[in-house]
């Protein structure tokens, strides 16, 4: 079992990650530990770990490293684990993975296996995988100018004080959104893989992670309430009901101006529009108990 471990990923809490090992190693199961030196790193790692056999290359670190280990795996009969040591880990709250030690590395040992399939963000110059989400609108503006050491401190709460500092001043530029040929004009756009957004928060109960095709919330409306609003109704699990707020389903997504307009890919910066977004040829297969 090869794990690639992001030491900037999340708190740099590494206690979980030796937690696991440990309990990994006392049931003889072998383990290469390898450890990113720079971002993109993880790809890397992950296509030599695939090319010398690896059964399972494990993700440690956030939803970002969890992207980039799986491009290194694509086209392969390699099997995903995860070790959630990110941030938001929205990808592990997503697939009901256990953060304890124990049950994490039972799940790990075990043979089972469901379906993940990713997504492709690309631009005129270049592309990258996302396995939960893309955003473009106040979600990327927030993600584009957070603090890495605030975040360090505060975990997910480094989010809402950014969102908190950077209401007053965000403009909500409309965005054109193409979605399998439709157009929409809206102040944001998430784009979905997976059902939860921001960590264990339900965005959009129709996504189906393990399936071709994206989950396309739009919120219509800008301005400091409607953000505040959706805000508010994120943990409540009520983001679906609010007004101007619609979710569409879709594989071809263009969002195409504002051009120069951040986005954001798995809660990390991701370049700037125009982007398309499309299904990966296949689907990983995720150790999830
Ligand atoms: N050694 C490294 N030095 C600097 N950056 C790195 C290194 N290894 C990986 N990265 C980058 O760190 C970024 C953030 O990692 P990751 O998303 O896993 O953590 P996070 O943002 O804390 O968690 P989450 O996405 O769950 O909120 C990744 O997109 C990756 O490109």
């Amino acid at each position: 079992m090869y794990v690639i471990h992001n030491p900037t990923a999340g708190r740099r809490n590494t206690g979980r990650l030796w937690n696991v090992l440990d309990c990994l190693a006392s049931h003889g199961i072998p383990l290469k530990i390898l450890e990113t030196q720079y971002a993109g790193h993880a790809t890397e790692l992950a296509r030599t770990a695939v090319r010398q056999g690896a059964d399972m290359v494990v993700a440690a670190g956030g939803d970002g490293t969890i992207a980039e280990v799986v491009a290194g795996m694509m086209h392969s009969d390699t099997r995903l684990g995860i070790i959630p040591l990110g941030t938001a880990n929205v990808l592990a709250h997503e697939f009901n993975l256990p953060f304890a030690p124990k049950a994490l590395a039972a799940v790990l040992g075990s043979d089972g296996g469901t379906p993940l399939w990713p997504g492709i963000l690309k631009s005129s110059d270049h592309s990258r995988l996302f396995v939960q989400m893309v955003g473009a609108g106040f979600d990327a503006h927030v993600v584009h100018h957070i603090d890495l050491g605030t975040k360090r401190l505060l975990g997910r709460g480094a989010y809402v004080l950014q969102t908190v500092r950077e209401l007053p001043r965000y403009q909500f530029p409309s965005l054109c959104v193409r979605a399998d040929g439709k157009e929409y004009h809206a102040a944001s756009v998430i784009v979905s893989k997976g059902r939860l957004y921001g960590g264990p928060y339900l965005l959009s109960s129709d996504a189906l992670p393990g399936e071709p095709g994206f989950s396309v919330t739009l919120f219509e409306h800008g301005g400091v309430s409607s953000a505040l609003m959706a805000g508010i109704s994120l943990p409540q699990g009520k983001m679906g009901s609010l007004p101007g707020v619609q979710t569409v389903r879709a594989s071809h997504i263009e969002i195409t101006t504002p051009e120069g307009l951040p986005v954001q890919a798995d809660g990390d910066p991701a370049g700037i529009l125009p982007f398309e977004i499309m299904d990966a040829s296949g689907p990983v297969m995720l150790a999830a108990g």
